[in-house]
């Protein structure tokens, strides 16, 4: 197999949200890649906050699986999945994602909306707040956006305001055992991966990496639709690595996004694996990420976002996920945010959010 070249993105600090260079800066990495990075510094995460998320993860996933067998995921898709129970790309995974997950939905004040196990129920407030600090972020990212688009900047922010309605965002915890776990004993390079490919349903995701613990890939922008690119953790020069208080978060536009611009914004495929690196490797190490998938208020219609840039697009090939909200039919109602998520997640599970 031939050595994978990694994929360089842009590093954006959004400390200054309302900036219009800033924006530009976003949205052309957005129409791009449909990938970049925030810089640790410019977001509202402390590395205790990132750190202390990363523990309560990990001691939900080391606790006895009959306690997390009381928090198994119901078709509101919250909950917890266990190894091989999803199946991100079924056309061509022989076995279920060698992953678990933890997902949790909207809180309400400050309470969860679905059960929680018993080594997590002690810490719902730190959940909460922590899901709120990711929607924060959020709230910096889709008005750097907007400003990039030219629209008003509270365009997708008044939009996202969970305060407003019902939201499909979710705040997850993944753990994806090393390759030398037992539950990755059937694991063949080649014939199998930690999780499919797959594109994210909903506006923008965050996703949080520890160093050391690589497997992200994403399916390479100017490729031939078939040659993956590595995200490293760590984006830059090595020796320049101290100056994030933590790995930069990872930021991809989602299905929706990508739908509700018709196609400028891109919602690249990506998936996680175990890097030729981390097989070989003496003292290989599981790999624990926390994501927050940033979904609108369930009512929110999607018509096309009143851009220019929007209006004057003209892409090639599929537009996100089962069209462009441009190319509505006459006298159609516009799909919901509500509607959107349920097409895609009964398309991958079966199941949907009622
Ligand atoms: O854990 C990762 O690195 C990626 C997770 C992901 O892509 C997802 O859950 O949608
Ligand atoms: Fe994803």
């Amino acid at each position: 197999m031939s050595d994978l070249v990694p994929i360089e993105l842009p590093v954006i600090d959004i400390s200054n949200p309302h900036d219009p260079a800033v924006g530009k800066a976003m949205l052309d990495a957005a129409a791009k890649y449909g990938f970049l990075y925030v810089n640790s510094k410019g977001t509202d995460f402390t590395a205790e906050d990132v750190n202390h998320a990363f523990s309560l993860s990990e001691k939900f996933f080391a606790s006895p699986k009959a306690e997390k067998e009381t928090c198994r995921i119901t078709p509101n898709n919250r909950g917890w999945s266990g190894m091989h129970t999803e199946t991100l790309d079924p056309e061509h995974q022989r076995t279920g994602d060698f992953k678990e997950a933890m997902n949790f939905g909207d809180f309400k004040d400050g309470q969860a909306q679905q059960p929680l196990p018993p080594s997590l129920k002690p810490h719902e407030s730190e959940i909460n707040s922590f899901a709120s600090l990711c929607n924060k972020t959020c709230t910096r990212i889709l008005t750097l956006l907007a400003l990039g688009l030219e629209i008003p900047p509270d365009f997708f922010t008044s939009r996202h305001d969970p305060s407003v309605g019902p939201t499909g965002s979710i705040l997850r915890y993944l753990w994806y055992p090393s390759i030398f776990s037992s539950e990755t004993a059937s694991y063949a390079h080649d014939k199998d991966v930690r999780a499919g490919a797959h594109s994210d349903y909903g506006s923008i995701t965050l996703l949080f990496q520890r160093p050391g613990q690589p497997g992200l890939e994403i399916l390479a922008p100017d490729g031939d639709g078939e040659t993956w690119a590595p995200v490293p953790i760590i984006p830059g020069p090595v020796e320049e690595a101290g100056k994030y208080p933590f790995p930069p978060i990872l930021v991809n536009i989602g299905d929706l996004l990508s739908y509700w611009t018709d196609g400028l914004l891109k919602s690249t495929v990506h998936r996680v694996v175990f890097p030729l690196a981390e097989q070989r490797s003496p003292n290989p190490k599981d790999r624990y990420t926390l994501v927050y998938f940033c979904h609108p208020v369930d009512s929110t219609e999607l018509v096309p976002v009143p851009s220019e840039a929007v209006k004057g697009y003209r892409g090639s090939g599929a537009v996100g996920f089962g069209g462009g909200a441009g190319s509505l039919e006459a006298g159609k109602r516009p799909l919901t945010a509500a509607e959107h998520l349920e097409s895609r997640l009964a398309a991958t599970y079966g199941f949907t959010k009622k």
